[in-house]
């Protein structure tokens, strides 16, 4: 069965259905090069409403295995392979990809010359695109991207000490888990928490998530960010990055075609280091802009000099651009959950 993707632009690609056969979907247009972790990339709610694209030819081929997403469902809105192959081999692997995809009604296309869509997305930046089974002349409609409001609460079995509220914006599990060890509670809430709803909590720090969409439709939840860096050591992951960066100031913008990877260099400005890591974000904060903030930029991407960390000099608050929990991808920079954790012991009194 032939399905169609069609670009903001006009470009149309013919492809074979697969996934859910049935479904057409609309929703923004976006390429990751990462080369395996396809399971993580589709479950994480950051994706929620893109098209994604994988620019490595071959998709599927160790299956779907439990313990592995990133959330409760397929969050991507569609997605598009070279080629989707149903041969599974991995000793860990429950189910095929295209199974995976049909059970929870993804549309997906393939046999579409992805490095040669990715040109595109490059050239013309992030866009629009719809995949349908008949071919359309009319351009996709236009759709706001929703913000989530899940909540759900959850606490390890560990013995008080420290405890982590998160901020949900669209938590990836892997974020949850890599906070999770003895010593260390984690309670999840819902960006529609007040300052007052997350002191009652009592909190020894405060981690805001990663999430889809533009940070700017986050602005009510600015002013609650302005009191906690007043009061609790604060770690910010991607969205929660550029949300720290707005709290205090700065601006972001909409990237050209954004950072979706797992082998992103990034240098460390304190230390001269380079991690590699994973990344996926349509949005950056504005280097410039930081000046006039009493934050300091902490880290750039080594290819385009894009803002990849930020801290409150003085204050137990920082923010990485970047996955330092991987899933999928590069565990280079694991170390700062160990980091914030330890300012927690050290200045979890502080309120
Ligand atoms: N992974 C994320 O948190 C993404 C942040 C934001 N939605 C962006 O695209 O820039």
């Amino acid at each position: 069965m032939k399905k169609y993707l069609t670009l903001e632009n006009g470009d149309v690609f013919v492809g074979e259905a697969c996934g859910d056969l049935g479904a057409e979907i609309d929703g923004e247009l976006v390429f990751t090069t990462s080369m395996t972790g396809y399971q993580e990339t589709l479950t994480d709610p950051s994706y929620k409403h893109q098209i994604i694209s994988f620019t490595y030819p071959l998709i599927g081929n160790y299956g779907i295995s439990l313990d592995t997403s990133q959330s409760d469902k397929v969050q991507a809105a569609a997605v598009i392979v070279k080629e989707m192959t149903n041969q599974v081999f991995h000793y860990q692997s429950v189910i095929s990809l295209d199974a995976f995809l049909k059970q929870s009604k993804t549309p997906a296309i393939s046999g579409i010359d992805t490095r040669q869509l990715t040109k595109i997305i490059r050239r013309y930046g992030t866009m629009k695109a719809s995949l349908t089974n008949q071919p359309i002349v009319d351009q996709p409609a236009d759709r706001e991207a929703a913000i989530i409001k899940s909540a759900t609460l959850s606490a390890s079995d560990a013995k008080d000490v420290e405890h982590v509220v998160v901020v949900d914006f669209g938590v990836k599990d892997n974020i949850v888990k890599s906070l999770q060890r003895p010593g260390v509670d984690v309670t999840v809430v819902t960006p529609e928490s007040t300052f007052e709803d997350i002191v009652n909590l009592h909190p020894t720090g405060v981690l805001l998530s990663n999430g889809p969409g533009d940070p700017t439709d986050y602005a009510a939840f600015l002013p609650v960010i302005q009191q906690l860096q007043d009061n609790f050591p604060l770690f910010g992951i991607c969205l929660g990055h550029q949300l720290l960066a707005l709290a205090n100031g700065a601006k972001t913008y909409k990237m050209t075609f954004g950072h979706r990877g797992i082998n992103h260099p990034v240098k460390n400005l304190i230390t001269g280091e380079i991690d590699i890591t994973s990344q996926n974000h349509g949005y950056a904060v504005d280097v410039d802009s930081v000046e006039d903030t009493p934050l300091e930029v902490t880290a750039l991407e080594v290819n385009d000099h894009t803002c990849e960390g930020l801290r409150y000099p003085g204050r137990p608050v920082f923010s990485v651009q970047y996955h330092p929990e991987a899933a999928p991808g590069s565990h280079d920079a694991t170390q700062l959950f160990d980091d914030f954790l330890e300012m927690l012991h050290v200045n979890g009194g502080v309120h």
